[in-house]
């Protein structure tokens, strides 16, 4: 981490209420993978080609209703407001006056009405993508696209990661199994089967299939993407149904602690998807460097998770711009430093193992 962002997670576990902090930092049973996502970046080395540069370099990519002006985009995070009262509205903001994408949580603390409103308030043209999990109800999930469209979201992240609900030793112990009293999922409001102006509990499910995920780009025009791919034949099954996207993530290490790191998994899957649809990337992106080795192993940009929510937590949108700022800053030095003018300057043959004369 860079001392920038260790300022401010330190600063964010300084003003937090430990368990808050505790649900956000903590991982799956032994926080194994958790770690792993972090140190498989420091596992690999980039070779950089020299005297090739150029001295403005082009950090912006092409995504599924968005265009970004880095390949960094914000990963859905449950709950914004746990860790300032600006909440999702402080988030959107900051992201986007980064000029990114904001992939907003089905488990926002506040409405993705609201949270879209926020972001074009600073930049009418702000991405802002919604993250959803199939509920079991059909009807349920219907509405909830509808809200997302009805908001004016971009595209749709359908996370399929979670069968269960991963168990997180943390929560357990510290008992922190609910929202505390004026907190609430806003958009899990009004739905469905839910109690009239309260809001229903976001259900995992095992049943749910690819005929369901099938339904859901049947009912929308927006384009979809799928997260928490990790198997190839996951991401080439992703492929052949029309999926827009895919996003290679073990959910930060908070489902499974038995999977690789993220970025362990990251070509297999690319080299399965071949160039047909976006390949994107989130867990343990820390430093402008990982993001440069992501890209390099064929991720076509990256999300950022808890460095988001410690910026927010320690400065509200001030703090957020300082994390998307500082890793735009940082991405683009080392994208200097590989004699690289543009993201596609960032092929395989610059990555090679630590430890072993390659
Ligand atoms: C506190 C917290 C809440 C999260 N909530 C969601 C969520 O609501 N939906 C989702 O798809 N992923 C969620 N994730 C997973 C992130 O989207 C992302 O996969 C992960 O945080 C990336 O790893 P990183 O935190 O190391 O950057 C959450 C992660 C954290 C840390
Ligand atoms: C029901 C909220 C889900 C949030 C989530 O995905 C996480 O904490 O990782």
């Amino acid at each position: 981490m860079s001392p920038g962002l260790s300022d401010l997670h330190d600063r964010a576990r300084a003003l937090l209420d430990p368990v808050h902090y505790d649900y956000f930092a903590g991982g799956a049973a032994d926080e194994v993978v958790l770690g792993e996502n972090e140190r498989a970046f420091g596992r690999l080395a980039l070779l950089p080609r020299i005297l090739r540069g150029t001295p403005v370099r082009d950090l912006a990519v092409a995504l599924p209703g968005a265009r970004a002006s880095m390949p960094v985009v914000v990963a859905p995070t449950a709950f914004h407001r746990l860790a300032h009262p600006d909440g999702e509205l402080a988030t959107a903001r900051a992201t986007a006056a980064a000029g990114t994408v904001l992939v907003s949580s089905m488990a926002s603390t506040v409405a993705v009405g609201a949270v879209v409103a926020a972001a074009r308030s600073v930049d009418p043209a702000a991405a802002v993508w919604f993250q959803l999990y199939l509920q079991p109800d059909p009807e349920v999930t219907r509405c909830l696209v509808r809200r997302a469209e009805d908001a004016g979201c971009t595209a749709l992240v359908v996370t399929a990661d979670s069968p269960v609900f991963g168990r997180r030793e943390r929560d357990v112990r510290n008992g922190f199994d609910d929202l505390p009293e004026g907190f609430a999922a806003e958009n899990m409001r009004d739905l469905p089967g839910g109690p009239p102006g309260g809001t229903r509990d976001i259900e995992m499910s095992a049943a749910l299939s690819w005929e369901d995920l099938d339904r859901v780009r049947a009912s929308t025009a927006l384009p979809v993407l799928l997260k928490g791919v990790l198997h190839p034949e996951d991401a080439r099954l992703a492929v052949d149904r029309g999926l827009d996207g895919v996003v290679v993530s073990n959910h930060g290490g908070r489902q499974f602690d038995a999977v690789p790191a993220a970025l362990d998994a990251l070509p297999r899957v690319a080299a399965a998807v071949d160039g047909a649809i976006p390949v994107l990337l989130d867990g343990g992106v820390r430093r402008g460097s990982d993001v440069a080795l992501a890209l390099a192993l064929g991720a076509t940009a990256v999300g950022v998770g808890r460095p988001v929510l410690w910026g927010l937590a320690a400065d509200g949108e001030q703090g957020v711009r300082q994390v998307l700022d500082l890793l735009r800053d940082e991405f683009d030095h080392a994208l200097a430093l590989c004699g690289g003018r543009d993201l596609a300057d960032l092929t395989r043959d610059l990555v090679v193992t630590r430890g072993t004369p390659w």
